[in-house]
């Protein structure tokens, strides 16, 4: 059966970009992976000083609503980077909270999909044949995280 996930009070919320779940990255503390991955919108661009609004953004809703209003323009690579820049933000979140890896790793080869009723590009979307790049980023990460185990079982040297 494959799991779903979106809401943060229902079963796998973890898995949310919008969870309360913390890390360092590139100097900083970021509440949630939303801010990261909003926040990287606009590096190197003559907004950058929004990404550290966004990144202090009093809630993730506020992060991405910022990350998405329409008059902010994003860096012009953004289209091509924005798998890479959600990568770096789930590898940082899952290396700060073993007890996610643990929730991650217990998923065992189900497939994970986020249950967006809207995002048809991370997530499943309103007809449910979206992309789901955020639920198959998580679970390549999963894989990573299975050849890790597998890795420091094997004796050294
Ligand atoms: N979880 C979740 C959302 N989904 C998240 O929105 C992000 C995509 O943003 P963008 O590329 O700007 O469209 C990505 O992190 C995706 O997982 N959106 C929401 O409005 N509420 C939510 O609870």
């Amino acid at each position: 059966m494959a799991i779903y996930f979106y809401q943060l009070d229902k079963p796998y919320g973890s898995f949310s970009n919008f969870s309360a779940h913390g890390f360092w990255l590139q100097r900083h503390y970021w509440p949630t992976a939303e801010h990261y991955y909003q926040a990287q919108k606009f590096v190197g661009t003559s907004l950058a000083s929004l990404s550290q609004v966004i990144r202090q953004a009093a809630t993730p809703t506020d992060a991405a609503r910022m990350g998405r209003d329409p008059r902010n323009l994003l860096r012009p690579d953004w289209e091509h980077i924005k798998q890479e820049v959600m990568w770096t933000a789930l590898q940082a979140k899952f290396s700060a909270h073993p007890d996610l890896q643990i929730l991650l790793l217990s998923t065992g080869d189900e497939w994970i999909v986020e249950d967006s009723p809207v995002d048809a590009y991370w997530g499943r979307g309103p007809d449910g044949q979206g992309k789901n790049y955020l639920g198959r980023l998580l679970m390549q990460l999963r894989q990573h995280l299975r050849q890790e185990q597998v890795c420091s079982r094997l004796p050294h040297g």
